[in-house]
């Protein structure tokens, strides 16, 4: 019987963690797991057993990613012992840049490589950087492996990658790469039990969380995705922007007095549903607001959603199924329905009674595209990856 494996997962808006058993057999077993999440919101930390009984709900009170790894760290230390012997940690790493297209073991020369990709994502490189360092401080010679979010999509045809710069800035790597790739790569895998007619078929895949991208998948293999150089283009989300012409940004800078530090607050952490609604960058807030600016935002939500839609479908010259997961994803019938009645001219027809009990199959029995909800599954994704490699 082998050692269990952690996996720690640094979001924009939460920190995730899982044990993982590994079974005789070879398979991965879930054993504690939970989360911080709301963090620069209102966060709260859940942890739940092996079989999802409660064992912490609470509301945490450092704030942003720190107060997260510390109050997970002080569960751990109290619950499970400085001595629990993990034979290895895996993480989620947002950016792997032009250098990693798999997962890879971490040392002291790949940290140095991924500091260097922090100015590409700033909400989310320097968590993941952070979980790695401080499980070195407490354990320093465990087996550590990040696993990336652009990985899956580094198979994409130059077309859908490159953009329309002069070559000598794409081969210094100022091009598309597209994230949530974990959790693309694990609805993949899921959509064989889920939908095996569909297994090769040409899939849209709509991540719906704090952060929000969409991707076309045909036969297993990611062929576009929203989201570009960095994780801000594509749909608006929580507080990112989504995809903004690159003239408003020369505008502000010549004509608004903005400096890049100031730009790069409003991109990332002052727009999107925040910025629009004026409320919160939480769909469950805006969904139980009656405020106009709520209903402006989730009107844009929605309208982006649809247009990538066409785009997507566009790219895949045709669709089979059109997938919903993540926070918003899994939970808000409201904007799946909406993002559904939308699309009824590529075929969509929403099977409302489905839709309301979250799936897993949302159209009707005759649609010609069907619509299905599917929970992401991030950690066991990046699980199966961290056991294989602590395997060699
Ligand atoms: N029941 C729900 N209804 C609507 N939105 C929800 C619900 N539960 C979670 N969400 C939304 O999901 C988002 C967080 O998604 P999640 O995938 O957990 O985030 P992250 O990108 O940090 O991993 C938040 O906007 C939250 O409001
Ligand atoms: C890449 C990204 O936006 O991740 P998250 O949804 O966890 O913020
Ligand atoms: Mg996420």
């Amino acid at each position: 019987m082998r050692n269990p494996i952690l996996i720690l997962n640094a979001g924009s808006s939460s920190l995730k963690f899982s044990v993982f058993e590994t079974e005789e057999d070879g398979s991965l077993g879930a054993g504690v797991h939970g989360q911080v999440e709301g963090i620069g919101v209102a966060p709260k930390l859940h942890i739940r057993g092996p079989n999802g009984e409660r064992l912490v709900d609470s509301t945490v009170s450092g704030r942003g990613h720190e107060g997260a790894i510390a109050a997970i760290g002080e569960w751990f230390r109290a619950h499970v012992g400085r001595d629990a012997s993990f034979d290895g940690v895996g993480h989620r790493v947002v950016h792997g840049g032009m250098t990693y297209s798999k997962p890879v073991l971490i040392d002291d020369a790949v940290i140095r490589e991924l500091e260097t990709f922090i100015p590409l994502a700033p909400l989310h490189q320097p968590h993941n950087l952070a979980a790695i360092r401080a499980v070195r401080e407490r354990a320093p010679t465990i087996r550590q492996v990040a696993c990336f979010d652009t990985a899956f999509h580094a198979g994409q045809a130059n077309v859908a990658r490159d953009y329309a710069l002069p070559r000598s800035l794409t081969e210094k790597g100022i091009r598309r790469y597209g994230f949530h790739g974990i959790s693309y790569e694990y609805i993949q895998s899921a959509v064989a039990d889920v939908i095996p007619d569909c297994a090769n078929g040409k899939l849209v895949v709509a991540h719906l969380g704090n952060g929000a991208s969409m991707c076309a998948i045909d036969k297993g293999m990611s062929v576009a995705s929203t989201m570009g150089f960095t994780a801000v283009d594509g749909l608006p989300m929580g507080t990112r922007t989504g995809v903004l012409d690159p003239g408003v940004v020369l505008y502000l800078l010549q004509h608004e007095g903005m400096d890049a530090k100031a730009i790069e607050r409003l991109l990332y952490q002052q727009s999107g549903l925040l910025g629009v609604s004026g409320i919160s960058s939480d769909m469950r807030a805006l969904l139980a607001s009656t405020a106009s600016g709520a209903k402006e935002a989730v009107d844009l939500f929605v309208y982006r959603i649809g247009r990538e839609l066409g785009s997507l479908a566009a790219a895949l010259q045709g669709l089979d199924a059109l997938i919903f997961t993540a926070g918003i994803g899994e939970n808000a019938a409201e904007i799946r329905a909406r993002v559904c009645n939308d699309a009824r001219w590529l075929g969509i027809e929403l099977d409302e009674t489905a839709n309301a009990r979250n799936g897993p199959r949302i159209s009707k029995p005759g649609s010609k595209v069907s619509a299905w909800v599917i929970p992401t599954d991030e950690n066991l994704m990046i699980a199966r990856h961290t056991r294989h490699l602590l395997n060699g």
